[in-house]
């Protein structure tokens, strides 16, 4: 099965490449918080042709899948008949037909699809299910769809993983989780379209059926025959593929299945932050079977038909797709563990919702909530599996979870309606004339509702990394720090209790003065310790860099320039910024990140992603509370440098063009534009103390609700550590 339901292994990306994966941007975290900094630029992944045809292939056949869902389960229901039982059953068999392939055999079909070339796998494999589901209306038996459906699944079990294991053969590493991505929006993106062009056919052929004879008999089967020509196009698309020849398997990789299902059990049990993470998957997969299965039923009890299911489905993908989208991206700074945990609750409660209110409209909004909140449990659970697992035992793991995700969600697919026919139909009389009714359907939305809430707070319960820290504080600051971007993200600090103040700025704007002026106002007025130092230089080692970087005569390449000035910095974090802001100090630095973003990126035209990830790994993600750029057209700044005596000549920098140091005043002005919440931009033009008034302003605030720190009080204030340079004292060239 390649597209329903979301299972972890479907994916491309997952545990089998992850943990094959040897990039250490990619295989740098441990932890859920740990940084992983992989290219996501998806429009640089689907310029690699070879990739961007495979991933055509994939929405097609995704598209394909999930209509030919949809017809499915609209035909099964419309051959039984109107019995509403019969209906229900029909509809679970289907949909168990569809999962129990791969539930059941998944592994193993992937180490035999492993052996056989893997294009024309896929070739194959797309004839046969365009045959296949063009056979369905044909025959039009409700017994061939049955055969049919757990053929085509026999065949997408072999399509599957030749799809997934090709993917890192026509991607870099590094693109990997952008490909993931991308293969992610096109399998479950396709969904809600998919519903919408099923309302569509099923609508036309409602129109078309008195004129073309293999349209009648039902609605679906227009929507079969254009399912069937997906998979027609999509096996042309692979056969021009350009697969590169395949690297060897592992041997002992393909020994055992069984042992490795066995091994893969083992380390789930033995792993608390994995059994939350799994029983949260589980509790997912769980109240997925109860909306699959049951969802027709529902929609029927609430007067809608073919059409009324169709929304729902639409509602429940799109929301999905949303989630999986974008969800990360918006809460990025919460503690993944916590957001996972979270996430599971509210699609609880939706869960709930949909159960409880009789109104088709009101559903279909709930219902994009739940899906919106599964897909952020998805994408997160997901991460989280392949960042908690061990990388040897990563793609057992991932096929373990997704063999019992199947399992559990055929199981409740199978359960839900006779829960639903046990639980019967209730009335809630509240007055003489208000009466709510409710009938088994609904009855098990809700109870699966209130499961899947309890299986998020237990999964929050094992799993927590923050214990002690108040979710709703958590919660908060993430929201304050939504949709920032990957660099920005990992730069959410650390709860240290120290405030860091960066100066930025041409050469000669003014920024050490600003730094003794901003030093003695802290010390003197606040009471608080200061710690004053600058880039490059800051340290011992960073003096014997800056010599290098600025005096040098020697040429020096652009990358090695940058590597020095990242050098310089990560040795200034771990020496002197770090422990600072951990004693509680206000930390004041004379250039950070920023200026190699400006210089290094915008002057010296390095690409400003490698730029910025290159920083960010040096400071572990550190960046300033508040950065103050001192804005100075290049020409007074020059000339300022030239009336100050305590200077030597121009260094290398310095001595730059006029264009390029337009460039980089233009980047530290851009830079502060896109976090105006982190910057400060002061026009540097005027008199010193007009210019320092204006930074102390900003900074009251700030440095006002931090002053419980340690180090604080007078007693502390005179002694501010410095850097082993004393950039304080005189010009700081
Ligand atoms: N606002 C200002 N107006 C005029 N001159 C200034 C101002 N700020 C600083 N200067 C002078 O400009 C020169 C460079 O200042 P400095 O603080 O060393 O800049 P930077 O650290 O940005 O290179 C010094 O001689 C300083 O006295
Ligand atoms: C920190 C940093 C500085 N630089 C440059 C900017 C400055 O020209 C020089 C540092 O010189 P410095 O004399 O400390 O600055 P200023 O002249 O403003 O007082 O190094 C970079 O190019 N990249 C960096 O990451």
């Amino acid at each position: 099965m390649s597209a329903t339901p979301p299972v972890p292994s479907a994916a491309p990306g997952s545990g089998r490449e992850a943990g094959r994966s040897t990039d250490p941007a990619l295989a740098a975290g441990t932890g859920p918080d740990a940084e992983v900094v992989p290219d996501h630029d998806v429009r640089a992944v689907l310029a690699i042709t070879a990739f961007r045809r495979l991933w055509l292939a994939l929405a097609l056949s995704s598209f394909g899948d999930w209509l030919g869902t949809f017809a499915k389960i609209g035909m099964a229901a419309g051959i039984a008949g109107g019995d509403h039982t019969r209906a229900n059953l029909a509809v679970s068999a289907v949909i168990i037909l569809q999962i129990a392939p791969a539930a059941l055999l998944g592994p193993l079909a992937g180490a035999l699809a492993d052996r056989l070339d893997r294009r024309a796998t896929m070739v194959v494999g797309d004839l046969l299910r365009f045959g296949l589901f063009a056979s369905i209306p044909v025959v039009g038996t409700l017994t061939w769809l049955f055969v049919a459906t757990l053929l085509i699944e026999l065949v997408a079990l072999f399509w599957g993983p030749a799809k997934d294991a090709t993917v890192p053969n026509l991607v870099p590493r590094r693109q990997l989780e952008a490909a993931n991505q991308v293969s992610l929006a096109a399998t479950y993106g396709s969904a809600p379209v998919a519903g919408v062009v099923f309302i569509a056919l099923t609508l036309l052929a409602g129109v078309l059926d008195g004129f073309v004879p293999a349209l009648a008999g039902s609605q679906v089967n227009l929507a079969l025959y254009v399912n069937a020509v997906t998979f027609l196009v999509a096996a042309l698309v692979v056969a021009r593929l350009d697969i590169p020849p395949r690297a060897p398997r592992r041997e002992g990789a393909r020994t055992s299945v069984w042992r490795d299902i066995v091994e893969g059990w083992r380390f789930v049990g033995r792993n608390r932050v994995l059994r939350g993470l799994v029983g949260g998957m589980l509790g997912a997969f769980a109240a997925g079977g109860v909306v699959i299965g049951l969802g027709r039923s529902l929609v029927r009890d609430l007067g809608a038909g073919d059409p009324g299911f169709g929304v729902l489905a639409v509602a429940v993908f799109s929301g999905l797709a949303l989630g999986m989208w974008t969800g990360p991206r918006l809460l990025s700074g919460l503690s993944r563990r916590r957001l996972f945990a979270l996430a599971l609750t509210a699609a609880g409660g939706f869960l709930l919702l949909v159960g409880l209110v009789p109104n088709i409209v009101m559903a279909a909004l709930f219902c994009l909530g739940l899906g919106a909140c599964a897909g952020v449990a998805w994408v997160t659970g997901f991460t989280l599996l392949g960042l908690e697992a061990d990388d040897e035992v990563r793609g057992r793991t991932f096929a373990f979870v997704g063999s019992v995700t199947r399992i559990v969600l055929v199981l409740v697919m199978a359960a839900a309606p006779a829960l639903a026919a046990l639980l019967g139909e209730h009335t809630l009389r509240f007055t003489a004339h208000h009466a709510l009714t409710y009938n088994g359907a609904a009855l098990t939305f809700g109870l699966a509702g209130l499961l899947l809430t309890a299986a998020g707070v237990l999964a929050l319960r094992s799993m927590d990394d923050r214990p002690g820290t108040s979710l709703r504080r958590d919660l908060q600051r993430a929201w304050r720090e939504r949709g920032r971007s990957a660099g920005e993200r990992s730069g959410a600090r650390p709860p240290w209790p120290g405030t860091f103040v960066a100066l930025e700025g041409g050469d000669g704007a003014g920024k050490s003065t600003q730094a003794r002026l901003l030093q003695a106002w802290v010390h003197e007025e606040l009471g608080r310790e200061v710690v004053l130092s600058r880039e490059p230089g800051g340290t011992v080692t960073g003096v014997a860099l800056r010599e290098v970087l600025l005096l040098t005569k020697q040429p020096l390449d652009p990358r090695a320039e940058a590597l020095l000035f990242a050098a310089d910095r990560a040795q200034h974090v771990a020496e002197v910024l770090r422990p600072a802001l951990e004693r509680g100090a206000v930390v004041v630095s004379d250039r950070y990140v920023d200026s190699s973003l400006a210089y290094q990126g915008a002057g010296r035209a390095l690409e400003q992603a490698d730029v910025e990830r290159l920083s960010r790994w040096a400071t572990q993600g550190l960046l300033p509370d508040l950065t103050v750029v001192l804005d100075v057209d290049p020409a007074t700044a020059r000339a300022r440098r030239g009336g100050d005596a305590g200077r030597g000549g121009d260094d290398r920098m310095e001595a730059e063009s006029v264009a390029f140091h337009e460039r980089v005043r233009r980047q530290f002005l851009d830079l502060a534009a896109r976090e105006p919440e982190r910057y400060l931009v002061v026009d540097a033009s005027g008199a010193p103390e007009d210019v320092a008034a204006r930074i102390r302003q900003r900074l009251e605030p700030l440095l006002g609700s931090s002053t419980t720190s340690a180090g604080t009080g007078p007693a502390g204030a005179t002694a501010a550590p410095r850097p082993a340079s004393q950039p304080a004292t005189g010009a700081s060239s």
